[in-house]
């Protein structure tokens, strides 16, 4: 992977995030040319600035939302991730045009500014939210993909491949679940569970960034791809989070459903199962190539098209599914919790 990167500048929207850090840790002591780190952040930016204190890396305040600041920071790179992102759900519910801004309009802005500066790759982070999304934060990431998508069709004469990922929910990051458990724990309060039956995907951020730079490797222009994730149930996760904490009697209340909640993600719907490339861990799923002209596909029907109202989506419910040991051994996977287990102070991921 590194062999890609030799004397290359890569760009990465949202870059002050913990996929930012992730990547930067990863590649900043390679032969890469240069990483530069785009967001609205000033503060995280000099916090990053500081603890790396490297001359690779460059830094630029913008927004994904303003053209200008995209362009600026587009000159003379080869490659972007782009993680600039609106990502809480119930947040995204009540400012529904913020969502639209960002993960929306903020994409179209990088992709135009992406292919004017002849970027070779870029590799657009979505969720599984955005699979039968019914949440703002889904519903607009649905759309980002589309832009993606869309905006891949145009580049035959062009060196640029658009491509994209999803990944669902990255374990212990800050304001998810995990961290919340353990802090109400920690504090002597009840532990607030919404529905002890709904699973969700359950990935490290390694994983996560694994699958980017599989998708960064592999992707042809508008593919996405997914890796195949394992799931629990928030009580299979409750339990193990108790038990490595080694308060297995604490008190659980159930709080019911949130805003925009599902009881179950999808990874990838039917339709896109009914198509996608089995790569081992990852799924691949190539765009649909056909143009607008529907009429010869009347003519000659399409076996693609018919198999796809049989089978079942990929999701969070017919995934493997982990037990309450599968789950403490994958939360004993993360430096976070493997702090909580020996009793230390411990931040969650960005
Ligand atoms: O007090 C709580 C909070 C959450 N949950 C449950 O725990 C699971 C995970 O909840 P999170 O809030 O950690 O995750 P979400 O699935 O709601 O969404 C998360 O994953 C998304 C990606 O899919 C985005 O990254 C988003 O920002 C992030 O919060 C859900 O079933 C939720 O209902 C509880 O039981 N009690």
């Amino acid at each position: 992977m590194e062999k890609f990167f030799f004397k290359k500048t890569l760009l990465i929207t949202g870059g002050t995030g913990s996929f930012g850090n992730v990547v930067l840790k990863r590649f900043i002591s390679t032969d890469i040319g240069e990483i530069r780190i785009f967001s609205r952040d000033e503060k995280k930016q000099d916090d990053m600035r500081k603890r790396y204190n490297h001359p690779k890396l460059k830094f630029y305040i913008g927004d994904v939302r303003d053209s200008r600041s995209v362009g600026a920071a587009m000159r003379g790179v080869d490659y972007v991730f782009h993680a600039a992102a609106l990502k809480q759900v119930p947040s995204c519910e009540f400012h529904p045009m913020q969502a639209v801004r960002t993960n929306v309009l903020g994409t179209e802005n990088v992709l135009e500014a992406a292919i004017a500066a002849g970027v070779k790759r870029v590799v657009c982070l979505s969720t599984d939210k955005a699979v039968y999304p019914i949440n703002a934060m889904g519903i607009s990431k649905a759309m980002m993909e589309k832009v993606m998508v869309a905006a891949s069709r145009n580049l035959e004469s062009t060196n640029t491949i658009i491509c994209g990922t999803r990944y669902g929910n990255v374990m212990a990051s800050r304001g998810s679940v995990i961290p919340l458990f353990v802090e109400q724990v920690l504090a002597g309060k009840a532990i607030t569970v919404t529905d002890p039956s709904m699973t969700r995907f359950m990935m490290t951020l390694e994983d996560a960034v694994e699958l980017v730079l599989h998708a960064f490797e592999h992707g042809n222009n508008g593919d996405i791809f997914v890796q195949k994730a394992p799931a629990a149930t928030v009580q299979v996760l409750t339990q193990a989070i108790l038990e490595v904490m080694r308060k297995p009697d604490h008190e659980v209340r159930e709080i019911g459903t949130r805003h925009g909640e599902k009881l179950y993600e999808a990874l990838l719907s039917r339709e896109e199962m009914a198509c996608a490339e089995d790569q081992g861990d990852y799924y691949r799923v190539p765009p649909d190539g056909r143009d607008l002209n529907y009429a010869k596909y009347v003519e000659e029907g399409e076996e693609r098209i018919t198999r796809s109202t049989h089978g079942e989506d990929y999701n969070s419910h017919n995934t493997t599914r982990l037990d309450v040991e599968g789950m403490k051994k994958l939360l004993l996977k993360l430096d976070f919790m493997q702090r909580i287990a020996r009793g230390e102070p411990a931040l969650a991921q960005e």
